[in-house]
């Protein structure tokens, strides 16, 4: 647009159809792309504009695709229906339906896991007597998890021991008291039944309904067939690693039976769930971040002051190996590596190690020995010179790998190096209740280090991102906008 004489209708469309294709081409939905570029003329309608209005300017300060695209995906994975709110010392009974091997069992845990770190005390039911060994995996969930457990091998009525499972545990002040129910292969008139049976013997709070990513087609009908029998108030999606765009159609069909999706499983173990928040869902998924996403699983993870020292020698540009050490350590207790990185509101790619997940992993764990085998000296030292020749070879005997590997982590280290390099001042270390960890006094030149290429493309590059800077006043305001969008400091 920026290279047309006149703005007309011509010149909107031209610039339209070329959005449009390159969405269509990215895979995103008929339905969507039709409707966004409907909403697009619809803001700038070029009629209402009188002459003389500079039409460049308008449309530029109405529209930033970037910004509309968000903005419809979010409309469209929101059900506008806030979720059940459970109370720290007020009994909440939340039954899990589903069908069966959707991942109900693996849900509770993670759910009760979730929910005791945040303070809740809360307890396991197991109702599911139609599968041999449901009992057992609950079992050893919960025990792993240090979670209070009810369940029978002997009895055979699942209503029977819901009743005397929710009894027992709020006799013993538990607040959060999670019911597991048996699954089918299909929805069944049996399995309704028994549901229903074990809703009236509970009286539930909350009934969450789990399903599998890779439902499909099914999902909107099998959503509504439960919700038909007993009232659903919430949905768990599970599976979803590496499936981002099932999520995107799975939550598009379930939107519309009303009951919103509250957490993703990520993975198998207890620490691969996720929260389900639109705005920052979106964010990850156009490739802006998610900071408030990251900061939350890291506070979960690091402890606060090692947390605050760690951002104070970020923000103050002293990246150390001992930091990428720590940096490491603590990215292993937090989750799957691809997931902690895409939430970061910089180029994930430049942070991450290369490779896949496993291989990331690998990659991890062996830098991390070698780092074992160096004195402190070498690791506190922000001069990467200081790793000489003798330096190395010591290290890759101590630690029984070759010369080329710790050559390779050390180039690793001066790559990581740059790109903290860039945040440089720009991390501020959280007050209590305070989100973002992230500076709001940023010059464009400083803003433009720290947004994501894609996003900075859409921007218009740095001339388009001073511009926007200038016309929203401040960082601030600038900040604001992109926290709107999801992307970095809600
Ligand atoms: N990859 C992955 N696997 C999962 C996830 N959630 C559950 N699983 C796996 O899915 C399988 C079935 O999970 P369960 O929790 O036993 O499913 P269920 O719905 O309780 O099964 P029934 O009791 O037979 O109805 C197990 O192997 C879980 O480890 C997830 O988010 N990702």
């Amino acid at each position: 647009m920026n290279n047309e004489t006149v703005i007309d209708e011509k010149a909107l469309n031209d610039c339209l159809d070329e959005i449009t294709r390159a969405l269509l081409k990215a895979d995103v939905h008929f339905d969507l792309v039709k409707n966004l570029k409907i909403n697009i003329k619809k803001i700038v309608n070029l009629d209402d504009l009188a002459a003389g209005h500079n039409k460049r300017r308008i449309i530029q300060q109405r529209f930033s695709p970037c910004r509309a695209i968000f903005n419809e995906l979010c409309k469209m994975l929101d059900t506008g229906k806030p979720s059940f709110m459970l109370k720290k010392r007020k009994t909440s009974v939340i039954m899990f339906v589903g069908l069966q091997g959707s991942g109900k069992t693996t849900s509770c845990t993670k759910y009760a896991h979730y929910h005791q770190k945040k303070g809740f005390k809360p307890a396991l039911v197991c109702a599911d007597t139609f599968r041999a060994g449901a009992f057992d995996q609950l079992k050893q969930n919960a025990t792993k998890a240090k979670i209070p457990f009810y369940g029978s091998y002997m009895e055979s009525d699942p209503v029977k021991i819901a009743a005397e499972g929710v009894e027992r545990f709020k006799k013993e002040n538990c607040d959060l008291i999670i019911v597991d129910t048996s699954g089918r292969h299909q929805q069944e008139a049996s399995l309704f039944e028994e549901m229903r049976q074990l809703a009236e013997s509970t009286k539930p709070d909350l009934v969450i309904f789990v399903m599998d990513s890779s439902i499909g087609q099914a999902a909107f009908s099998q959503a509504q067939a439960f919700n038909r029998s007993i009232s659903v108030g919430a949905i768990i999606v599970t599976k979803t690693e590496g499936a981002a765009k099932e999520v995107v159609r799975l939550v598009r069909k379930v939107v519309a039976t009303k009951s919103p999706v509250i957490f993703l499983g990520t993975g198998e173990h207890m620490y691969d769930f996720e929260v389900f928040n639109v705005k920052p869902f979106v964010s990850r998924l156009l490739g802006i971040g998610d900071w408030s996403g990251f900061m939350e699983k890291i506070q979960d993870a690091v402890p606060m002051d090692q947390l605050s020292e760690l951002l104070q020698k970020l923000s103050e540009g002293k990246f150390s190996l001992r930091i990428m050490y720590q940096l490491y350590e603590n990215l292993l207790n937090v989750g799957p590596i691809s997931q902690i990185f895409a939430m970061l509101p910089v180029n994930s790619a430049e942070l991450k190690p290369k490779g896949d997940e496993k291989e990331s992993w690998f990659k991890i764990k062996r830098y991390m020995t070698m780092m074992d085998s160096m004195t402190n000296e070498e690791l506190d030292s922000t001069d990467p010179k200081f790793m000489n020749e003798s330096r190395v070879v010591r290290v890759a005997r101590g630690s029984g790998r070759q010369l080329r590997d710790v050559m390779e982590m050390l180039e690793e280290y001066k790559r990581q190096a740059k790109v903290w390099g860039k945040m440089k001042g720009f991390l501020k270390i959280p007050k209590k209740g305070e989100k973002s960890a992230l500076s709001r006094n940023m010059n464009p030149q400083q803003m433009s280090k720290v947004l994501p290429p894609q996003m900075l493309k859409q921007f218009g590059g740095m001339g388009g991102l001073q511009k926007i800077m200038k016309q929203m006043g401040s960082s601030e305001d600038m900040m604001g906008m992109l926290g709107n969008m999801g992307g970095m400091d809600q």
